[in-house]
């Protein structure tokens, strides 16, 4: 499956098919035990895993041998909520550019505002002012249909809470965004259990999320996040809830996912985690404060 069979509603300039084709090359299994050490360590906040870096040169998107086009544009992006009769801010004149096969982590201190950013590339919500362009597309034109089809069909979501429905088996939580959103041909039952496979679940697959572990409950997401073959994935502290040992296994399968293309941003408060992205953004006070390129 991939995007050239898509039906896509909204038109792109067309910039997927280098990320598309350089994920159709690589179909290995995204789970694989071997692939990865890692290290308890005193401090329970972190951990040491060792798993090759998505980066094949240099120290950013641009860097890698096949730099991309931008993909994630934030431009002078202002956020705020109003809470009574007072407005509060949370981000203000945020800027930034996200390239195509860019493995981007955010970090900075609590409440600071990673996971409002986040909602506002995702289209979770919206800019109070600024513009956020998907593709060369600014959201701010596209119809709420044209948006949620988008938002469906382009990007991915991965929370640290893993939100599955919990009366959903596995198989269900995975096919569940194709109800709203599909690609066009797809068989999107065969696609949820070849990702369930390709995750290393295939066993559990009519298991409900009651009934696996936290790793398990997180590689489903993941598997779901994927049914559309999204090009962009969002992951908000995606390991988070993990132990160790798991957390480090999905960071596995994220510089995996990265290595075949995908463009990945991934909130995480831990350094051993941001050491895995091309490009470090801080954010700070609702501003970016660094953007290690
Ligand atoms: N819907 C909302 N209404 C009002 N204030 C909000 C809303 N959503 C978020 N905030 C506020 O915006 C600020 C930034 O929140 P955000 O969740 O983006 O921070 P964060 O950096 O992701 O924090 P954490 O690391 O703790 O998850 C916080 O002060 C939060 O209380």
């Amino acid at each position: 499956m991939n995007s050239k069979t898509a039906d896509h509603e909204v038109s792109f300039p067309d910039v997927s098919s280098l990320e598309t084709d350089a994920r159709d090359e690589n179909k290995e299994k995204l789970f694989s035990e071997e692939k990865l050490s890692y290290s308890e360590t005193s401090d329970t906040e972190s951990f040491k895993c060792e798993l090759p870096h998505s980066g094949q040169s240099g120290s950013n998107g641009r860097g890698k041998s096949q730099p991309g086009p931008p993909v994630i544009e934030v431009i002078n992006v202002k956020k705020s909520y109003t809470l009574g009769d007072m407005e509060v801010p949370i981000l203000s004149d945020v800027n930034l550019t996200v390239y195509a096969g860019e493995f981007l982590a955010i970090m900075g201190p609590s409440g600071s505002g990673k996971s409002t950013l986040m909602n506002l590339i995702g289209f979770l919500d919206r800019p109070t002012e600024g513009k956020i362009l998907i593709k060369g597309r600014d959201i701010v034109k596209l119809s709420d249909k044209e948006v949620a089809r988008l938002r469906g069909l382009e990007i991915g979501f991965i929370f640290q809470t893993f939100n599955l429905i919990p009366r959903l088996t596995a198989l269900e939580n995975v096919e569940l965004p194709t109800y709203a959103n599909s690609r066009e041909g797809v068989d999107t039952r065969k696609r949820a259990k070849e990702l369930l496979d390709m995750v290393g679940l295939a066993d559990r697959m009519h298991h409900k999320p009651g009934e696996l572990s936290g790793g398990q409950s997180q590689r489903v997401a993941i598997a779901r996040a994927l049914i559309n073959d999204p090009a962009i994935l969002l992951a908000d502290e995606p390991t988070g809830n993990l132990d160790s040992k798991t957390g480090c296994e999905i960071l596995g399968m994220f510089t995996r996912l990265n290595k075949d293309g995908r463009t990945i941003i991934m909130i995480t408060h831990d350094p051993e985690i941001a050491k895995y992205a091309d490009r470090v953004v801080l954010v700070k006070d609702g501003i970016i404060q660094s953007n290690t390129e």
